[in-house]
Order: C-alpha cells, then structure tokens, then sequence
C-alpha cells in the first residue's frame, strides 16, 4: 500500500495494530502480550486457577515474578520470617507457585530484588513497542519506554499466564504536550503533579495518555519513568512516550534486551512507533513547563495539588455544597488550618522511594540537597532504593554515605513505605513528605497524612522540618 493511503496512527494504534490475534465482534479485542510482571499480591488465585485447571504458564520466558510489596526492607528479611500472616502467605504461595509452575523468579537473596516497575526496564524485560502487562496498576510506569504497558486484575493474570494473552477494549487516544523548559529546582514529579492538578483523577478516563512536547523529550528515562507511572493517578489506562535516541541508550546492554546485530535491527523497528503527523488524539491537554514551581499534595488525592508557595484552601470559599464537604473532610482528616501556608506544615517521616522516585537519579537528587547538612530533630527520614541493583550504585557512588551522615536510614529493596502492607508504616495522624504516587487516606499507614512530592523537595523537608520550596534552600 502507497504511504499516502496509510492513515497517520499514534504510538498507541501501533503497538495494539501490532498485538491483535484476534478483534470480536463488538470491537474488543484479543491482544498478544510480550512480557507479563507478576508479584506476590495479585497472583495466588491465578495460579490456583491454573492449577485447578491443570494448565500449564504458556511462556515462561515472557514471564518473570519478584516479590516486593510484603517484605521488610531492613535486615530482618533475611532471618526472620513476615510477622503479618496474610504478608507472609501472600510471600509464600509465590515461592511455591514459581517453583511449581517453573517461572522465573527473582528471589529476595537476588541483587536484581526490587519493585517490579523498577526491576522490569532495569533488566532490560520491558523493551519499546512491547505490550506489557502485570497486576498492578503502576504497570503504566513501563509506558515510559514506549510501550503499551498497563495494569490488569488477578483473573486476567490468570489468563495471561494460562494464554499469553488478553482481551482487551481499545483506548481513547489522549497527547499531553508539555512545551518549554523546565525551571530549576523543578523535575518530572513537579510535571506529573502538575498535569493531574489541571485534569483531575478522572481526566484520564478511558483514555491511553502519550507525554509529548520539549519538556518530556528533555527528560531522561527516570523522569519518563515517573511521569507514565502517575498516569494511572489521572485516570488514564496507560501512559507513553515515544522511544527516540534516550531510550535506544537506555535499552542498550540491559540483560534482558536484543544485543548486537538484533539490537540494530530492533532500534530500526523502534524508530517507526512514535505517533505519525496528524495522528488524531481524541482528547488534547497543553501545558508549559516554564509556569511549572514545585509541587506538594495538600489533600487526600493526587489531583489535589499545589504549588509550595500556596496556602492550604479554605473549604468556607467552595460555592458547591458537595465539594464543600469533601474539602472540609481533608481539610480535617490532614490535620490542616485553611489559609496555612503549605510552608508551615511541619512533618515527621519523610519517604524517598516508592515506583514512582527511587531509582538512581532520586537518589542522586535527594543526596545533592542533604550533603552536608542532617535531618531535623525529630525528623525520621528514610531512602529506599527500588531495587538492589540501584542500591548498590548508589553505594558505588557514595551517596549512602551522604545520607546516612546526615540522618537518614538507608534500606532494602522493597515499595516499604508506599502503602502499608509492610512493617514500614506511618502511624496515626503522622505527617510525611513522600516520593510516592498516592495519598488516599491511610494510604501510608492507618491515620497518616502524605503530601507527594518530588525526592528534592522530599530532602528539603527532611533538612528543615517542614515542607518547604527547594529553591530557597539551594
Ligand atoms: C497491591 C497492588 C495491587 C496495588 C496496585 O495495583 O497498584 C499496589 O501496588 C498499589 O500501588 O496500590
Ligand atoms: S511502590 Fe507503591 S505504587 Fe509502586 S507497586 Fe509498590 S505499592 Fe504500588
């Protein structure tokens, strides 16, 4: 067919085009999935399922499983065992299903040990053009490497180990361009938060969200990584950007990834995914990076988003009677007094990790704020690397040292912190300043108040106490 017949398509259409077995009659669709993520939380009936059905995982090699949501991230989880009965069966019915079923694992003793969405482009397992699937719901984190990468429920995993595939209904195509450049002090959280304050957590709805413009473009892989893993905070089924030269030298020499002459050919298919001229979007956003400031969540979800000079909103000012309440429920629930500068909000955990922010440039950014100062008094302020892998360059490049001299724990791969599941929680009516992606109401621990924001400014409160503008503190 002549190039001029051939309707221009996004990055989106290619990738589905690209994994259709089969469409059904009422236009979903049978997709072919090339690597499926699996961990200890969402698995344990799927493979029940299989098991009762006495089926087999179809590819093994297009599956891998880590554990990471239960597990303790300091020494202890080498000696003892998980105190919480579900964590702990949740840990060991993986073990045995991987053993049983032959699935390749990456076992807590396992330096390449961490969170999925981590370990998954780190070893080179989630690649461009590739549709990825796991049952998580940051599975969109993936997306950053131009991919169609998005979260499914456990009996979908158990489809997808029993099939290598899924059915699935097609997108809407949303583009979120973000022009300019990005000022100091700003990073890609601030564009994240940013986005979902201007859309909201229903903005994204029935949508797959390709980040264009300048300022994405600008962003190395852990600042893609960061932006697609919030999509799904925006509602969106999945996020993406197009893979270019960034990627293609983020890829190179990963384990898991073509290598030399397959390497070449697989660059060469890669250059074709980004979206075409004229692809239609069915929904467009614009933003400029140049008016981005620091952010911090002040509320109880992420689009509930402000910049650091701003002060806590007064629920008295909201005309609408519903939202009245539900602003006055925040307002109480964080602990908060309308018409506080976010400034004054003194906290006492800061997180730097999570799927979100841990990867070696978070680190590297937290360590550039504390060198040479320490955590303030009272302050408990901890570093989880996302995986052992990140762990151990940090290590090389001394940043442990940095951060454990100022005050910090430095700790095992794991999501800790993120959400309780794990020994690593908040508890009641603590305040933290955390790297992570969500800051629903006992997210962090039962009773805890989490205000996302970016690893600098998560160090700058770590230093001072408080929330506070990582630019005035240099
Ligand atoms: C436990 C898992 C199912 C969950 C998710 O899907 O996202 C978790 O990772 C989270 O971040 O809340
Ligand atoms: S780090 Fe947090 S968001 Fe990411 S997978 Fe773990 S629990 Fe979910």
């Amino acid at each position: 067919m002549p190039m001029s017949a051939t309707k221009p398509r996004t990055l989106f259409d290619k990738i589905w085009d690209a994994h259709v077995v089969e469409t059904l009659p009422d236009g979903t669709a049978l997709l072919y999935i090339d690597r499926h993520l699996v961990h200890e939380v969402t698995s344990p009936q799927a493979f029940e399922g299989l098991r009762m059905a006495g089926r087999k995982v179809r590819r093994l090699d297009g599956t891998m499983a880590v554990i990471d949501h239960n597990i303790a991230t300091d020494q202890s989880r080498y000696t003892g065992q998980i105190e919480d009965p579900e964590s702990r069966l949740q840990v060991e019915t993986l073990e045995k299903n991987v053993a049983e079923f032959d699935v390749p694992y990456i076992p807590l003793t396992d330096a390449r040990q961490g969170i999925v969405h981590i370990v998954g482009p780190e070893q080179g397992l989630s690649l461009p053009g590739m549709t990825i699937v796991c049952g998580d719901s940051h599975t969109s984190t993936h997306g950053a490497m131009g991919a169609m990468a998005f979260g499914i429920g456990t009996s979908e995993v158990e489809h997808v180990l029993a099939t290598q595939t899924i059915l699935q209904k097609r997108a809407k195509n949303m583009r979120v361009t973000v022009d300019g450049t990005l000022p100091p002090g700003c990073t890609a959280k601030d564009i994240v938060l940013a986005i979902i304050g201007k859309i909201g957590t229903a903005g994204g709805t029935g949508h797959v969200i390709e980040y264009a413009g300048e300022a994405i473009r600008a962003l190395d892989m852990a600042g893609r990584f960061t932006i697609c893993n919030m999509s799904i905070e925006a509602g969106a089924r999945a996020g993406m950007i197009a893979p270019d030269q960034t990627t293609f030298d983020y890829v190179k020499g990963r384990p898991f990834a073509p290598k030399g002459e397959a390497y070449e050919r697989a660059v060469e298919y890669w250059q074709t995914l980004p979206s075409d001229e004229g692809a239609h979007f069915d929904t467009e956003v614009v933003l400029d990076a140049a008016e981005i400031v620091p952010m911090v969540s002040w509320g109880t979800s992420p689009e509930d988003v402000l910049p650091i000079t701003a002060s806590v909103p007064d629920p008295a000012a909201e005309p609408d009677e519903a939202k009245r309440a539900q602003l006055q429920r925040m307002v109480e629930y964080m602990g908060l007094v309308p018409g506080q500068k976010l400034t004054e909000l003194k906290v006492d955990v800061v997180f730097i990790g999570s799927c979100t922010n841990s990867r070696i440039e978070d680190i590297r950014a937290a360590a550039a704020v504390v060198r040479g100062r320490k955590v303030a008094p009272g302050v408990r302020a901890m570093v989880v690397p996302g995986s052992g892998l990140v762990k151990h360059a940090a290590e090389a490049e001394g940043l442990d040292a940095v951060l454990k001299e100022a005050g910090f724990e430095w700790r095992e791969a794991g999501c800790s912190m993120c959400l309780g599941m794990n020994p690593d929680k908040l508890t009641p009516g603590q305040r933290s300043a955390s790297t992570s992606n969500r800051n629903f109401e006992g997210r962090q621990g039962p009773g805890g108040r989490t205000h996302l924001l970016s690893p600098a400014m998560a160090a700058a409160a770590a230093v001072t106490g408080f929330l506070t503008d990582v630019r005035e503190i240099g």
